[in-house]
Formats: structure tokens, C-alpha cells, sequence
């Protein structure tokens, strides 16, 4: 059974997907509400209320991913979920439209005094001289961080005559001019804008964007929008911008803390607030739980997941095409790890041939974390396999080459020890398998699979026999056995699959046989 708690209000028919496979359990509680059942679950799925940290993650050790309906992931320590190997992946458009629309009226509400307004009346006043607000028409609107809001912001603002310009670090030309906007510098937006709409993520480097320094730079009379994450605008700058007039107003849908209790910002009278309204609309809680319900059952198909903060998204396509290299370098990590049983720091994978072509990235995590599972107590997996090899001071990269030694494709994988450095090669056959054709300078030809024992010996006749007698008078049935020699009568490698796994004593046997110089026994 595969648990889900679903521990923020999401909404049900977006759930139904989830609903409809017997092979899962949802349980909707707040994670504080199920604290003593946390090491059950499999996945967690979140709006912006509850915290995904370090401290949750420990107490959820089956947690292998975290889905957040929405697009913000500020609530998620994503490092943290990294190092425990928990994918963690969001809805990214799903609300797009409805924030966008949130912030236009959020935007008409402030330049006409609406909330102010209707209070107003509420309370049997008509005072229509007090509410003399602003024609959006012919205004300047500055958008800072054009991505999916932000464009739509600027479409609709586009509609009502505006103009707008923008500000993004990373907006190409091209794209703004198809959508009819100026692409500014941050100081010029500041300088040019009478209303400032601020639609970025909350980073390093947007914290305080809109601080002392900059409010400075702006219009006086400027209108200020938040619809994005609180801190974008430093709410204690804003105070004392609104408090000397030079903010005429501002529209804030997100603060620093939520919710933010007796704020001074909340005693101006132009300014309006809404409690983080911008995703919830019936449309845009279903389009978030319905693609993270979708990514979930991707992913305990073990499909990929195509919106993942922290593994390399992959289409569907593209899957299908690396999806035998990356079973096949899983076991080729697997296999190198258990023989290089000794301190690495090195790890090198050369692709040839027709994988050359494809996300190798994948490939590579993938080989990383079968490398790694062997030598790790804790979950290791592609999500988290290059932090762990940072950690164990394991560097690792990629090569591309032409050399397929005569096959469609080629890994390679050299792993460099203190004293040694040991090369595998394997190939996938379409339709055939997987199959390893080189192991420590011996060219062979065996399924990475099942119960290997690896023997070195001395090409010698009756070498197989000796083996067989041992094996067979332990009862240990031999499914495969295939050979390899540098030259006649020089070193040789022997590789069998075995039914069963083997016990040490039967391998001190093996290795007491003369001519035997060494025998491992390799599991995948
Ligand atoms: N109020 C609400 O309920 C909601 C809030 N949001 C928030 O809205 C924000 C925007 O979301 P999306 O448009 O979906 O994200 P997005 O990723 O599509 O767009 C963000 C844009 O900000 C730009 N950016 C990054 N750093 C910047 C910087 N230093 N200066 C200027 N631009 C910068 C990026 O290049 C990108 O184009 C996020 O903070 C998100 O969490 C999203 C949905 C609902
Ligand atoms: O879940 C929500 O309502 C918040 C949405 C949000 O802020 C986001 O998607 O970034």
C-alpha cells in the first residue's frame, strides 16, 4: 500500500485520480494531527501552510516524495529533501490564471478604492466625494519578474491601455516584444512605473527588492502590488514609504509572516489586504491537486515525474528513450561498487554510440546512486546521489566518445581507488538485454543480473571443473557462466550466475583452489 497524507485543504475532485488506485491510501490530516503514524507515509502533499523541514523529513523516513499544489515551494526545504532523497515536485501553471486575475483586481481595487469604498457603505455612509480613485488607462505599469504571472498581468494590462514595462533578469528580448512590453532595467522600471506589480520568487537575491534603497528610486505616488511572497517589498520600508506619503497605496496578498497578526501595515488606509488569495479559486485548487495527483501516479508507476524541483524533468519521450541505460547503468554502479570494495575518488562515465545522444544527466545519477547504495546505510537514489558522493568526497563527470567497440552503445564506467582504478563497459541490446562487455581489462559478455561470482584465475584446462565440483558439491546450481582471457595461458576472468546466493565458507573454498587468485561475489 502506498500512503498519502494530504496534510493542507486541496481539492477533491483533483484528488479523484489518486482516489481510484487500490494500491493507495490518502489520509487528509494535518501532519501535527498524525504525528505518532509520520514514519507510514510514502507521499505528501501540501498547499503553502505546512512546512516541509528537516526536522518533518526525520520523522518520515518512508517519505519518498512531497507534492506541492501550487507553485511557491518557500515552505519546502528542498536541500533538505534532497539529502533524504525525496523528490519534491510542484503544479507550476495550474494557477497561473487565477493569481494573474487576482492581481489585476487586487490592482483596480486599489487605484479605485473599492475595499475603502464598500465599507463606506457598508456602514450606511454615501460619501462619494472620499472615494475619488485613478484611471488604470494610460498608466505606467512596472512588472518585476515577467514569468508565467507576470505575463499574464501584462496581457491584461496591455487590454486596458496600459503600458507596461519590465524587469526581469532573464527575459529575452524576443519574447517581450511579442507581448508588446519594454524590457527595463530595474531602475528604470522604478523610475518609469506609477503602479509596481511584483511577480518573482522569493530568493537570495529578491528579498528586500523592493527596500529603502529602491522605494527611493520610485514615482512619488506610486501604487505597490504583492501577489507574489512576502518580502519581496520589505514590509518595514513600506511603513515608513506609506507613512511619508510617497506610496500612494499598496495591494498585498502575501507577508512576511502568515498570518501576519497586528502588523502596522494593516492600519493604513490605502493599503488592502487579502489572505493569500491568488491561487484559490475553484479552477485553480483543481488544476494544482489534479497535476500533482497525476505526477504522484506517475511516479509509483515509476515513470518520471515531469515538474521536479530537484531531479532533471524529463518528458514522457525522452524517458522512454534513456529508460534501458539507466536500468543498465544502475547495475553497471552496482556492480563496480561491490567489486571496487575499497575507498573511490573517482568516478568517470563515457558515453559512445546512440546513448551519446540523450540526457545523459539522468544516466549519470542514476549509476551514481546504484555506486552508492552498496557503501550507504542511508536512501540513495537519483535525487540525492551527487550530494551523497560530495559528502563521501566523490567527484564524479561525464565523457562523450566515438569509441563503441563495435555496438550500437557504450558505458563506461572507470572508478579510481587509492591503489587501483578498475574499468566496467556494458551495452543495452534491444529486444536481447543488458550485457557487460568488459570488466577490469578482460573483454566478457554477461547479464549484470542476479547472483554474480566473479573468479580470477590462471587460464589452465580444467579451471571450470574445479569450480563446478565446489559449487555443485554445495549444492549451488550454476545458471550461467561465461569466460574471458588477456591471452592463452596468461591471467583469465571467470563470471557466473548462480541460483542462490553464495555463503563465505563455499567462497574460501573457491579461493583455496590453486590457480584461483581471487573470488567475489557480486550481487544485483
Ligand atoms: N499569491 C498566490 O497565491 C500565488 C503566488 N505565487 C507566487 O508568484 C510568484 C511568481 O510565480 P510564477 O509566475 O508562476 O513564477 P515563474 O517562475 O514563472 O516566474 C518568476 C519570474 O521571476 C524572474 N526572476 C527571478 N529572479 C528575479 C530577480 N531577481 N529580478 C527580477 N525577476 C526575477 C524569473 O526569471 C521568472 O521569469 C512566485 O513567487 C509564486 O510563488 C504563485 C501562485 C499563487
Ligand atoms: O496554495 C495556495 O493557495 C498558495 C499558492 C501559492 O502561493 C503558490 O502556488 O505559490
Amino acid at each position: 500500500m502506498f500512503r498519502i497524507l494530504v496534510s493542507d485543504s486541496m481539492s477533491e475532485e483533483g484528488l479523484a485520480p489518486l482516489r481510484k488506485s487500490e494500491q493507495i491510501e490518502i489520509v487528509q490530516k494535518k501532519v501535527t494531527e498524525v504525528e505518532d503514524r509520520l514514519h507510514e507515509f510514502d507521499a505528501l502533499l501540501v498547499r503553502s501552510a505546512t512546512k516541509v523541514t528537516e526536522e518533518l523529513l526525520q520523522k518520515m523516513p518512508n517519505l519518498k516524495i512531497v507534492g506541492r499544489a501550487g507553485v511557491g515551494v518557500d515552505n519546502i526545504d528542498i536541500d533538505a529533501a534532497t539529502r533524504h532523497g525525496v523528490v519534491v515536485i510542484n503544479a507550476p501553471n495550474g494557477n497561473t490564471i487565477s493569481t494573474a486575475e487576482h492581481t489585476f483586481a487586487m490592482m483596480a481595487a486599489l487605484v479605485r478604492r473599492i475595499p475603502q469604498a464598500h465599507i463606506s457603505v457598508k456602514s450606511r455612509e454615501w460619501n462619494r466625494n472620499a472615494f475619488v480613485g485613478n484611471e488604470l488607462y494610460s498608466k505606467h505599469l512596472g512588472i518585476i519578474g515577467f514569468g508565467r504571472i507576470g505575463s499574464e498581468v501584462a496581457k491584461r494590462a496591455r487590454a486596458f491601455g496600459m503600458q507596461v514595462h519590465v524587469y526581469d533578469p532573464f527575459l529575452t528580448k524576443e519574447r517581450a516584444e511579442k507581448l508588446g512590453v519594454s524590457v527595463c532595467t530595474l531602475d528604470e522600471v522604478l523610475a518609469l512605473s506609477d503602479i509596481i506589480t511584483v511577480h518573482t520568487p522569493l530568493t537570495k537575491e529578491t528579498r528586500g527588492l523592493l527596500g529603502e534603497k529602491n522605494l527611493a528610486k520610485t514615482k512619488k505616488g506610486v501604487y505597490l502590488l504583492n501577489c507574489a511572497r512576502g518580502g519581496i517589498i520589505d514590509e518595514q520600508a513600506l511603513v515608513k514609504f506609506l507613512e511619508n506619503g510617497h506610496v500612494a497605496g499598496a495591494a498585498l496578498d502575501v507577508f512576511e509572516q502568515e498570518p501576519p497578526g497586528d502588523h502596522p501595515l494593516l492600519s493604513f488606509d490605502n493599503v488592502i489586504v487579502t489572505p493569500h488569495l491568488g491561487a484559490s479559486t475553484v479552477e485553480a485548487q483543481l488544476n494544482v491537486a489534479a497535476q500533482v495527483s497525476e505526477e504522484v501516479l506517475q511516479f509509483l508507476e515509476g515513470k518520471p515525474v515531469t515538474s521536479s524541483i530537484n531531479l532533471p524533468t524529463l518528458s514522457k519521450d525522452v524517458y522512454a528513450k534513456i529508460q534501458s541505460f539507466y536500468n543498465l547503468a544502475k547495475k553497471m554502479g552496482i556492480v563496480a561498487s561491490q567489486y571496487m570494495n575499497i575507498p573511490v575518488q573517482e568516478i568517470t562515465v563515457t558515453y559512445a554510440g546512440t546513448v551519446a545522444d540523450l540526457e545523459t544527466t539522468y544516466i549519470t545519477r542514476s549509476l551514481l546512486a546504484g555506486f552508492l547504495k552498496p557503501r550507504v546505510a542511508s536512501t540513495v537514489n537519483e535525487v540525492n546521489a551527487a550530494m551523497v558522493a560530495k559528502e563521501r568526497g566523490i567527484t564524479f563527470g561525464e565523457k562523450f566518445s566515438d569509441e563503441t567497440h563495435g555496438y550500437a552503445n557504450c558505458i563506461s564506467l572507470t572508478v579510481y581507488g587509492e591503489n587501483k582504478v578498475f574499468t566496467i563497459k556494458g551495452t543495452h541490446i534491444p529486444n536481447y538485454g543488458d550485457r557487460i562487455v568488459h570488466f577490469d581489462g578482460f573483454s566478457i559478455d554477461f547479464a549484470p543480473e542476479g547472483y554474480l561470482l566473479y573468479i580470477q584465475h590462471q587460464d589452465k584446462p580444467g579451471m571450470i571443473g574445479k569450480v563446478g565440483n565446489v559449487l555443485g558439491s554445495h549444492d549451488v546450481n550454476i545458471a550461467t557462466m561465461q569466460v574471458g582471457r588477456q591471452q592463452v595461458g596468461g591471467k583469465a576472468i571467470m563470471m557466473l550466475t548462480l541460483d542462490k546466493p553464495l555463503d563465505d565458507e563455499i567462497l574460501e573454498k573457491l579461493t583455496e583452489i590453486e590457480d584461483i587468485e581471487a573470488a567475489k561475489k557480486l550481487e544485483v
